[in-house]
């Protein structure tokens, strides 16, 4: 039975905001959406809100644009209140050559206080964090909940990501289908700490192979060669 679930997306105007927004509008557990993004966005956010609110689905859409000097814990709980869930991808990405770890600085500091309002407006929700570097600022955030003695938030690493991408290059190189490919991806989301368990998913078991010098090859590429 679909849910009625109240969802907010931070950063719902940016690159990973607008996708993630429509398919939290598309998606029948969720009856209402709130898409919260600053007025400098390249894109209003009452903008993308007014066209996912005119999706042919049931979830009401509405935007929310906030100044870059205002606090959310001060101005967003219209549309954190009352929240399940709130996706963070407010924050900035990397340019070429940067790290994701040298986001920390400056995307701590906004998650810090989009948390914080989450703390205060939907202290129950989950708030799926995927601004980076999230190897950090995740732990960041559940060890400034722990010090506020706020026990009922809870946070979630994004980056199932890292889990469509194995899937995806498996299936390439394998030719297995797409419905047979399941790579459990451990660890973090950094460059060395993505850790995909070809060992755990029997398409790569079977469809790929490590030569002696620790390269990955393809084995039905060799077949067709040896054919
Ligand atoms: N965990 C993962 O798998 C992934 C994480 N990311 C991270 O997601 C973040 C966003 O990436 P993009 O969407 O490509 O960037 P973007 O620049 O296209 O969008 C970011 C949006 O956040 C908004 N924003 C910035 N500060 C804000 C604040 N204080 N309150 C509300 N909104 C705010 C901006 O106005 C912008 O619309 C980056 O940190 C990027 O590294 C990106 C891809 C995958
Ligand atoms: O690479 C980045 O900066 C964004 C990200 O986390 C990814 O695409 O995996």
């Amino acid at each position: 039975m679909a849910g009625n679930f109240k969802v907010c997306v931070v950063g719902g105007a940016g690159g990973i905001g607008q996708p993630l927004s429509m398919l939290m509008a598309m998606d029948p557990n969720v009856s209402e959406l709130c898409v919260y993004d600053l007025t400098m966005a390249m894109v209003p956010a009452e903008g993308v809100a007014a066209d996912l609110s005119h999706l042919n689905m049931k979830c009401k859409v509405k935007g929310y644009a906030f100044d870059k000097d205002d606090k959310a814990i001060d101005k967003a709980g219209d549309c954190l209140t009352g929240c399940h869930l709130v996706l963070v991808p407010a924050g900035v990405p990397r340019k070429p050559g940067q790290d994701r770890k040298d986001l920390l600085n400056i995307n701590a500091g906004i998650a810090k206080n989009i948390v914080e309002a989450c703390a205060k407006f939907c202290p129950e929700a989950v708030v799926g964090l995927i601004v980076n570097p999230v190897n950090s600022v995740v732990p960041a955030m559940c060890e400034m909940w722990k010090k506020k003695g706020e026990t009922s938030q809870s946070s979630a690493f994004i980056t199932t990501l890292d889990v469509v991408r194995a899937d995806k290059f498996v299936h390439e190189m394998t030719g297995a289908p797409m419905s047979d490919v399941s790579v459990p991806v451990i660890g973090g989301h950094a460059g060395t700490t993505i850790l995909p368990l070809f060992s755990q998913c029997q398409a790569a078991v079977s469809g790929l192979r490590t030569d002696s010098s620790g390269t990955q090859i393809h084995v039905r590429s060799v077949d067709r060669v040896g054919a």
